[in-house]
């Protein structure tokens, strides 16, 4: 029977469990028991061969078979040679061993078979069972997945739809990538020049970093220098207030000097009246005294003669008395001898008597006469101690006299020091303020509604307010003279800057202010009258006064004057000796004299105008006569302000050079005091024509002075001193090393207040600005004889 089988399928080995059997699918099963299934049971039954005894039962039902090995047990026949039949037969009786053993695995296998059938039917069963369940599930799976599929291809369609509509925005988006690249080619482009210009922005702000802690240091040094500053401003202050006491001690001290100097003097001159009395009474006592000696000397002689007489009368008497004794014992001899021996006895005791009373008298007289010398002796003696005693006295004087000359001589110089310390303190540019009286042409007597002075402390005339639509402005200046104040009030308080001049300062005084607001009667007044003489005249005589007194401290002091106007940018020489051109002619043209006046500053700083008239003058006297001169030459022009009106800067000139003998130092001083034309607004004056030329080339002027002292003020690298001729002509004396005073001059005119306030504004900027040091200009030598111009 498992012959038959050969052919069959291979069966699943008995070993292989149910259940994985039903697991598997059958056509699977088949194909794989197929392959190793009998490859299994032909290797067990071939290690049987070899190994174990095939004929045991319990054995064979381990073996396993597989189609081959059956077909090859089946081909298998006995091998032993024909005539070994016991060969043949246990040949036979093995194959016939294997050939039960194999029946018996069919049988065994049968029954598996058949039991697997079973099992695969029930598996089949239950399997097709699932089948259909699964069939079911796959149709509604089916069902469900057309539907899906359905709707798939309709999102398919839609998905198309976007697809083809992506594709389109893809292109777009290509396009897009396309153009984005070539902006990122640019953006990276840029972005390099970005980080190159961030670097370099880097490296700046690490520059700028660096600057600013520079700077922060800078401003911490200054923060520090300026505290400095700061303390040593309040030193400076300390020191000015201590200055300005030892000055007024100085003053004080130098007036009781010279006070005590003016009694010395006195006193010294009633000395020597005395002392030429006594000498003049000693001179007589002496000749007394000779003519004493005389007599005495002759008495003396006369005594001695008279006592020579009666020595010899006495001799002769006593020879005479000799004579009578011998005669008294010669009785012998006539008493007529006798009695005349005896007569001329007598008559010499008489004569002896006389000459002892004369004798007497002389000695009386002697006596007198040495009483009488002694007197004179003691007299003498008495006018030559006095006469000692005031020749001491003098010379004690005279040591007072120069004790307290050098005392002066040291306060000047002491004095010269403080002013010029307080000026340094101030600063070279001050400012006063003077206000003039309310005149008959001005529209009332309310000054005090317009002008008031405040009375506080500390702007006790150095303050001015003016009040203008019920508002109060209130202003500071150095200092502030009000209506009453009068010209020599003013000359006071600028005498010591012009005493620098002297000193070797260049000095510049200039008056500003609207038209007839004292400008002219500040700095002229009214020469003819010794009370109204303005600053001009003043200081000059202060000049020549000072320069005199110096004169016996060695000094010797040359002065040259120049005076000259600036009208509508044109210089004039107001003394040129040809100037005899009509004021209205002149204003026509400006170069009618032909002269170019070109304005020069040496390396000195000293300017210099070609073709002005320079004067050496040596007296007050000379000054007048050119200030009248002068005067007489100015343009004068008339606005609706004023008759008188000056339409011109006028600018006065000192050059002082002065050496000294005895030190040879030399000093070279300019004094500048500078009239200018006035300040009124164009709107305000009513110019026009000629008039209006004028007064814009004025306000040009006055504006360019004004530029150039806010300029020096802010410490501007460049200043505009070439602007105009004014500020161009004065810019050594504005340029810093000279020491400058503004005198700001108001009208007290309710309708001048709007122009008021324009100076008093102005000035105030000015008093507020500091434009350097002031320099002495002191040489050994001067280098040119003819003095230069400031
Ligand atoms: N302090 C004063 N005391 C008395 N009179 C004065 C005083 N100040 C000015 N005056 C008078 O006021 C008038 C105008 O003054 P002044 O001519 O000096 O003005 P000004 O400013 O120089 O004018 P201008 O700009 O036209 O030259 C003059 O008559 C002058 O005498």
């Amino acid at each position: 029977m498992p012959l038959r089988n050969q052919n069959r399928a291979p069966l699943p080995s008995p070993n292989v469990k149910k259940e994985a059997l039903s697991s598997i699918p059958f056509d699977k099963r088949r194909k794989e028991t197929q392959g190793t299934g009998r490859r299994q049971v032909l290797s067990t039954v071939n290690r049987q061969d070899a190994n174990s005894d095939v004929g045991s039962t319990e054995e064979c039902g381990k073996v396993e078979f597989t189609k081959d090995e059956v077909l090859a047990l089946l081909n298998e026949r006995a091998k032993a040679g024909k005539f070994d039949t016991k060969g043949k037969i246990e040949q036979m009786t093995d194959i016939i061993k294997k050939l039960k053993v194999c029946v018996r695995w069919y049988q065994q296998v049968d029954e598996t078979h058949v039991q697997d059938k079973e099992n695969l039917s029930s598996s089949l069963q239950s399997a097709e069972k699932r089948y259909s369940d699964k069939e079911l599930d796959a149709k509604t799976k089916e069902e469900e997945l057309r539907a899906t599929i359905t709707e798939m291809k309709e999102n398919i369609e839609s998905l198309q739809e976007k697809l083809s509509k992506e594709k389109l925005s893809k292109l777009d988006a290509i396009e897009n990538h396309r153009r984005e690249k070539d902006c990122r080619v640019v953006a990276e482009k840029l972005q390099v020049s970005l980080r190159e210009e961030l670097d370099k922005v880097k490296e700046e702000k690490m520059a700028a970093k660096q600057k600013v802690t520079s700077l922060e240091d800078m401003y911490k040094r200054l923060q520090e220098y300026n505290t400095s500053l700061q303390q040593y401003n309040t030193k400076l202050q300390t020191d000015l207030e201590v200055a300005r006491e030892a000055h007024t001690r100085a003053e004080k001290e130098k007036s009781s000097i010279l006070e005590n100097l003016t009694t010395l003097r006195g006193h010294s001159k009633s000395l020597q009246d005395q002392l030429a009395s006594s000498r003049v009474s000693q001179d007589e006592a002496v000749k007394q005294k000779d003519s004493l000696l005389m007599e005495v000397n002759n008495l003396q002689s006369e005594l001695q003669q008279v006592r020579d007489d009666r020595d010899r009368h006495v001799v002769q008497s006593q020879k005479l008395a000799g004579e009578i004794l011998m005669y008294k014992e010669s009785v012998g001899k006539s008493s007529h001898e006798l009695d005349i021996l005896i007569a001329k006895s007598g008559s010499l005791e008489e004569t002896c008597s006389l000459q002892k009373e004369r004798i007497k008298m002389l000695e009386q007289e002697l006596a007198f006469a040495k009483e009488k010398l002694k007197m004179v002796d003691l007299s003498m003696s008495h006018t030559m101690t006095e006469f000692e005693e005031q020749k001491q006295c003098m010379h004690e004087l005279q040591d007072r006299l120069a004790d307290t000359e050098r005392q002066l001589f040291e306060g000047e110089l002491l004095r010269k020091k403080l002013h010029n310390t307080i000026l340094e303190l101030k600063g070279n540019i001050r400012v006063f303020c003077r206000v003039r009286p309310l005149l008959p042409d001005d529209g009332g007597r309310q000054e005090a509604s317009v002008i008031a002075y405040p009375t506080s402390t500390e702007s006790l005339g150095r303050g001015i307010d003016v009040v203008q639509s019920g508002n109060k402005h209130p202003f500071t200046f150095d200092k502030v003279f009000d209506h009453g104040a009068s010209q020599e009030e003013v000359f006071f308080e600028i005498s010591q800057l012009v005493q620098s001049a002297l000193d070797g300062y260049k000095v510049c005084i200039f008056a500003y202010g609207q038209t007839g607001s004292g400008k002219t009667y500040t700095m002229m007044g009214r020469p003819e009258t010794p009370e109204q003489k303005g600053l001009i005249p003043r200081s000059l005589e202060q000049i020549f006064k000072t320069s005199q007194s110096l004169s016996t401290q060695g000094w010797k002091y040359k002065m040259q004057v120049s005076m000259l106007e600036i009208y509508n940018e044109s210089i004039r020489d107001l003394l040129s000796t040809s100037r005899t051109i009509a004021i209205e002619s002149v204003r026509a043209d400006s170069s009618t004299s032909g002269r170019q006046y070109t304005i020069t500053h040496d390396v000195n700083g000293n300017t210099h105008v070609s073709d002005l008239t320079i004067v050496d003058v040596c007296s007050i006297g000379q000054i007048s006569s050119l200030l009248q001169q002068a005067a007489q030459s100015r343009s004068v022009g008339k606005t609706h302000m004023n008759e008188q009106s000056s339409r011109s800067h006028f600018v006065f000139t000192l050059r002082i050079s002065g050496v000294n003998e005895s030190t040879e130092q030399q000093v070279q001083g300019v004094l500048n005091l500078i009239d200018l034309a006035g300040s009124e607004r164009l709107s305000r004056s009513g110019a026009t024509g000629d008039r209006l030329k004028e007064t814009q080339a004025i306000n040009k002027s006055l504006s360019a002075l004004s530029d150039v002292i806010f300029a020096l003020a802010k410490k501007e690298d460049h200043v505009p001193f070439r602007n105009s001729k004014l500020t161009y002509l004065l810019q050594p004396c504005l340029g810093g090393d000279s020491k400058t005073l503004m005198f700001v001059n108001i009208s007290p005119d309710p309708s001048s207040t709007g122009e008021s306030l324009c100076s008093l504004r102005f000035a105030a900027r000015v008093n507020a600005c500091e434009i350097g040091i002031p320099r002495r200009q002191t040489s050994a030598k001067l280098l040119d004889s003819r003095l230069s111009y400031g």
